[in-house]
């Protein structure tokens, strides 16, 4: 499948493709900025590594996908594919490894996902078949989609609206991706002759940037949450968007367990996110 963006790199530059570029470029920092926040956010808490590294690669996938846009290089196309198939690595293990010990390292699936992550550069390395990256991209994906929806139908059912918003919000992003690339030349068509703001609202490639950090963004809220409810520390994540109040988050009610549970001894402790404060 040729994508949209891949159309432009082999025609020449007019005005209409420069402001695809921009927008293109510019709805990366979505996938840049709110993971740095998170990861210094993750970092000040004491919170595990493993949730440092995924917002480090969810911003590594943002700055790689920064680069790419504004040269339209290949070179600089492996700068965001390749990180998306690390980041995707991180954030299975971290659900995988979810219900362990605190800072518990397990060097099985580590291995595995190793040897996943140099296969694939590799054979991609060699290939460059988009479709190779697409499916195992997607094959990690999928993991991360039934682990958790398992983890939120089975074991904390009170994380469902999170879990599935961050789903539908990727999803959502998914689609218009497909839309972008089955119908590049129609859509590009059409913005050209809409108003420039109109055209610059409907970059389908570029809603595609922000929904998938978004949903990813919330699925390392939603992994972190389980993982610190799972280590007993009552974690209270708050999701704020722009003017929008709280995600309404329901927790099991603490003043419910009983004074001589040990959960009540457990540390306490308030991690609190926003997505999109700015
Ligand atoms: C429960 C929700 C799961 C969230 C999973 C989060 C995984 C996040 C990992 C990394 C973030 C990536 C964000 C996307 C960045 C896109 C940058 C980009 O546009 N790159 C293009 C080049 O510039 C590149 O060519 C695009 C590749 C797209 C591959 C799409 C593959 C399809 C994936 C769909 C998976 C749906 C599976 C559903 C299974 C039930
Ligand atoms: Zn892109």
């Amino acid at each position: 499948m040729v994508s949209c963006v891949a159309e432009i790199t082999r025609g020449s530059l007019i005005f209409f493709e420069q402001a695809e570029t921009y927008g293109n470029t510019v709805s990366n920092l979505i996938m840049i900025l709110p993971p740095i926040y998170g990861a210094l956010q993750t970092f000040k808490n004491g919170l595990e590594v493993r949730y440092v590294l995924s917002f480090l690669g969810l911003a590594a996938v943002g700055i790689g996908s920064w680069c790419f846009h504004m040269t339209l290089q290949y070179e600089m196309q492996l700068l965001d594919e390749l990180p998306m198939i690390y980041s995707c690595c991180v954030f299975v293990y971290c659900l995988y490894e979810c219900f362990k010990q605190e800072n518990a390292v397990n060097y099985l699936p580590i291995a595995l996902l190793l040897f996943f992550s140099i296969t694939v550069s590799v054979v991609y390395l060699q290939w460059k078949e988009p479709v190779f990256h697409q499916v195992m991209y997607a094959f990690l994906v999928a993991f991360l989609v039934f682990r958790s929806v398992f983890i939120v139908t089975w074991v904390y059912p009170w994380l469902r609206a999170l879990c599935y918003t961050s789903l539908s919000v990727f999803l959502l992003g998914f689609v218009l991706w497909n839309i972008d690339n089955i119908v590049c030349d129609t859509l590009r068509a059409t913005r050209q002759r809409l108003p420039p703001v109109v055209g610059a609202v409907t970059q389908l490639h570029a809603w595609w940037h922000i929904l998938t950090g978004l949903g990813s963004y919330l699925h390392i809220l939603l992994s972190l949450q389980i993982r610190t409810t799972y280590l007993k520390h009552r974690p209270k994540v708050k999701v704020s968007a722009a003017s929008s109040g709280h995600y309404p988050l329901k927790e099991p009610d603490i003043d419910a367990i009983p004074a001589d549970s040990s959960l009540v001894s457990c540390e306490s402790r308030v991690i609190s996110f926003s997505v999109l404060t700015v």
